[in-house]
C-alpha cells in the first residue's frame, strides 16, 4: 500500500519486507537500496511504535519489545546507513522520528526512554560523523492523527486532542514537511538539532494513552 501510494507521485520506489529488529536483515536491506540507486541520500527511521500500558505492569518481555523497536532498531539503521557513507566516500542526512519527551510520557514510559536514547545518540553521532559530512537530526511529533491511534484504547487517544494549547491533534504532513526541511539542503547547517512538530505540547497539555486516570482529573 505504502509502495503504491509513493509511486503516484511519479518516483522509483524499492521495497523489501524486513525488521529493523535484526541487525542482518537491516544489513541486506541497506546494501539492496545502495545497490537499486546507487546511494542512498537520506535515512529516516520513521518505524517504531509502542503499547500504551502502566510502567509497574510493564513485563520483560514487553520493555524489550519496544526497546529493541525504538532504540535498538534506529541504531542499527544508522549505523549501517553511516558505514556505506563512509565506506563510499558519500554525504548523508539522517532524520530519527522521535516523540515529545520533555515531560515525560506517562502510559508509555518504554517509549519515553527508548526516544530519549536516541535523541542523545543523534547528539554525540552528529559530532562524531560531521567529518563524514553525515548530518543527524530528530523530529520529534506531539499527537499527530495516524493509523497509529487505532492502537490506543477510546478513552487514551480522546486525551490526544488536549494535548497541547491549540487544542486539536496535528497531522501527518505536519510531521513529513519537518522532516523535509531537515533532510534536504534546507538543512544544511543543522545537526543535532531536534525540531519539535507537538502544537506546544511541551508547554501545556496533557495526554495520557491509557486514559487519565482519575488522579489526575481537576475538577
Ligand atoms: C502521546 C502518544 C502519541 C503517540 C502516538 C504514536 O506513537 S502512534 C504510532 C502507533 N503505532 C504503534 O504504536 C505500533 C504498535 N506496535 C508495535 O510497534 C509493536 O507491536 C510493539 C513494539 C509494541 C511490540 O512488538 P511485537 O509486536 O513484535 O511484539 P514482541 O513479540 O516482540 O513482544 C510482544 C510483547 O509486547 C507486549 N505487548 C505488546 N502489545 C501489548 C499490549 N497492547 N498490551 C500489553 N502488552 C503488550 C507483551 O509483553 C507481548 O508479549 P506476549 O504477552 O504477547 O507474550
Ligand atoms: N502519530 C503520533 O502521534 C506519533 C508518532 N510517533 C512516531 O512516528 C512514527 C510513525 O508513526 P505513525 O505513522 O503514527 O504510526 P504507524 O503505526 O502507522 O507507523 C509505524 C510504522 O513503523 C513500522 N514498524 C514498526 N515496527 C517495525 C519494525 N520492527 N521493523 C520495520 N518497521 C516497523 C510499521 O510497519 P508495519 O505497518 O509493517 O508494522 C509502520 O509502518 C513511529 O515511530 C511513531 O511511534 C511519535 C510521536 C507521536
Amino acid at each position: 500500500m505504502a509502495r503504491e501510494f509513493l509511486e503516484s507521485f511519479g518516483g522509483r520506489v524499492f521495497a523489501l519486507p524486513m525488521t529493523i529488529r535484526e541487525p542482518d536483515q537491516v544489513e541486506d536491506f541497506v546494501a539492496k537500496t545502495n545497490q537499486e540507486f546507487g546511494a542512498i541520500d537520506v535515512l529516516v527511521n520513521n518505524a517504531g511504535g509502542q503499547f500504551p500500558q502502566a510502567a509497574l505492569d510493564f513485563s520483560p518481555k514487553g520493555w524489550n519489545a519496544v526497546i529493541d523497536t525504538n532504540l535498538n532498531g534506529t541504531w542499527w539503521m544508522m549505523q549501517s546507513a553511516a558505514r556505506h557513507w563512509v565506506a563510499n566516500k558519500q554525504s548523508g542526512s539522517i532524520v530519527n522520528i522521535v516523540a515529545d519527551i520533555w515531560r515525560g510520557m506517562p502510559g508509555i514510559a518504554h517509549t519515553c526512554a527508548a526516544r530519549a536514547g536516541v535523541i542523545y545518540l543523534s547528539k554525540s553521532v552528529a559530532v562524531e560523523w560531521a567529518p563524514h559530512d553525515i548530518r543527524v537530526n530528530c523530529v520529534a511529533p506531539g499527537c499527530c492523527e495516524s493509523n497509529g491511534f487505532g492502537n490506543y484504547p477510546p478513552e487514551g487517544s480522546a486525551t490526544f486532542q488536549d494535548s497541547n494549547p491549540m487544542r486539536h491533534a496535528g497531522d501527518e504532513w505536519d510531521v513529513a514537511e519537518g522532516v523535509v526541511y531537515m533532510a534536504a539542503n534546507s538543512g544544511k547547517f543543522v545537526t543535532g538539532e531536534v525540531l519539535n512538530i507537538d502544537g506546544g505540547q511541551q508547554l501545556w497539555g496533557d495526554p495520557w494513552p491509557t486514559g487519565r486516570p482519575d488522579y489526575f482529573r481537576i475538577s
